[in-house]
């Protein structure tokens, strides 16, 4: 077969752990894997591990209707220099939300317009919706977000016990994944008000108000129902060892449950909060180094499915006040999952470069359902993450709109060199090529083997 592109001397992380390999790509598709191959293109990655690109599954890219705050074409360039080749984007905070067929069709045109990446789309579970479940699946959503605490916007409610049951049940008979921003809206709202009736407005008033048990009564909620309509239930953002440990408990009776968490949980602590201020402002918030660990201890011991980066970026305007609970709640992370996990996870805890693989790519393409994503084997889309993985580095060139980011003047070991979607270079080395456009990806029916 004639090869396109030869990825030639890299050490390429697969499921069974890193090799040396040549990557023969035809089409933007990895047709083979072999010690020695010959190209008309080739692209030297001696020295580099091959990474299969990032899916992140969780992002906030805001448009339409709000993408002053971040956008496909900002947003996409982050996630390509670090090292991501798919996404998945939330249905909010773009305006309106995706709650119908057509709010889908508006916000697919605009990612083929103008992503440089492969991205999917999630559909939203709110009160006002139910029956526009069946309409989102014809058209192609990856699954259906519900928040079960308030969202920060009222055009994206959340949802009551009963939505979210009905909802699961709707998501189990379209083989569709439901995913939950779990954090209990009784806790959140009384504990808020109570904090506000005493004239709270800092960083740790605004911390007291969403302790560990708010995240895991809802989680425990979620589990409930997912055990009683069969759906399966992808718990976004979990920020506390605890309430991994509480899905793993479920998962072993048979639950069909996946389980998030994002870099800002493994990298900063309550204290960081403190220290940086709104940047590093979201929910769940970010915990104390003890529960850091043990969502660490639960990561290295294979309890969390995925890590996305649930970037959702706002303007200044919206990051600046000296009440806290005024800001805007959202990290800035689309850049840096990989850093973080070959960091504090491979360098410093020993985390195994195939896990990295699995967390960042492989899982979430599976969760989802994506053909051709997360893994590096024949047959594959020729998604690649090139790294330098001893260099140590400082994070400096941030791509995000905004660049209100908590992760600029951090140290890394393992930096992101260049970034392959279907073949096409469309990162290297703080350059990218912006005529590179992604397309949709649809969820493979549930009656297919991924
Ligand atoms: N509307 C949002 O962007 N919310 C996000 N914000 C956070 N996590 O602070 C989220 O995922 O809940
Ligand atoms: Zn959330
Ligand atoms: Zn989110």
């Amino acid at each position: 077969m004639s090869l396109d592109v030869v990825v030639r001397g890299g050490q390429v992380v697969m499921p069974a752990g890193a090799r040396r390999l040549d990557i023969g790509v035809s089409d933007g598709v990895i047709v083979e894997l072999a010690a020695e191959l010959a190209g008309a293109r080739e692209v030297d990655a001696t020295g580099l591990h091959v990474f299969p690109g990032v899916v992140d599954a969780h992002v906030h890219l805001n448009e339409p209707g709000r993408t002053e705050w971040e956008g496909f074409e900002t947003g996409s360039r982050a996630l390509a220099a670090g090292g991501a080749t798919a996404f998945l984007d939330m249905p909010l905070n773009s305006s309106p939300p995706v709650l119908t067929r057509e709010r889908f069709e508006e916000k697919r045109a605009l990612g083929e317009q103008k992503s440089l990446l492969d991205f999917g789309l999630w559909g939203g579970l709110t009160p006002l919706n139910l029956d526009q479940m069946d309409d989102l699946a014809d058209a192609g959503v990856i699954g259906f977000k519900a928040f079960m605490s308030n969202s920060g916007l009222d055009e994206f409610p959340a949802v009551d016990d009963v939505t979210l049951y009905e909802g699961m049940r709707a998501a189990a008979r379209l083989g569709l994944v439901v995913g939950t921003h779990a954090e209990s809206d009784d806790f959140t709202r009384r504990l808020t008000v109570a904090a506000r009736a005493g004239g709270g407005r800092s960083v740790r008033d605004y911390l007291a108000t969403r302790p560990v048990v708010t995240e895991l009564e809802a989680v425990g909620r979620a589990l409930l129902y997912a055990h009683e309509t069969g759906a399966a239930l992808h718990l976004v953002h979990l920020s506390s060892g605890a309430a991994v440990a509480l899905a793993a408990e479920w998962k072993a009776k048979g639950v069909d449950v996946s389980v998030e968490t994002c870099p800002h949980y493994l990298h900063f602590t309550d204290e960081d909060v403190e220290r940086v201020g709104a940047a590093l402002k979201c929910a769940p918030p970010l915990r104390p180094r003890a529960v850091q660990d043990d969502l660490w201890r639960h990561v290295l011991a294979g309890d969390v499915d995925t890590v996305g980066s649930d970037h959702s970026p706002a303007p200044p305007s919206m990051k600046t006040s000296d009440d806290f609970f005024a800001l805007w709640g959202g990290i800035s992370g689309a850049q840096s999952t990989l850093n973080v996990l070959l960091d504090g996870g491979h360098h410093r805890r020993g985390l195994p470069l195939e896990a990295v693989a699995a967390l960042s790519a492989l899982n979430p393409a599976r969760r989802f359902r994506l053909p051709g994503k997360g893994r590096m084997e024949v047959g594959a889309d020729a998604d690649l993450a090139l790294v330098r993985l001893e260099e140590t580095f400082t994070l400096t060139e941030l791509h995000d709109r905004w660049q209100q980011n908590p992760y600029r003047g951090e140290t890394f070991r393992g930096r992101v060199h260049a970034t392959y979607s279907r073949g096409r270079k469309v990162y290297e080395n703080g350059v990218f090529d912006d005529s590179v456009r992604g397309r949709l990806l649809r969820p493979l029916p549930a009656s297919q083997k991924v």
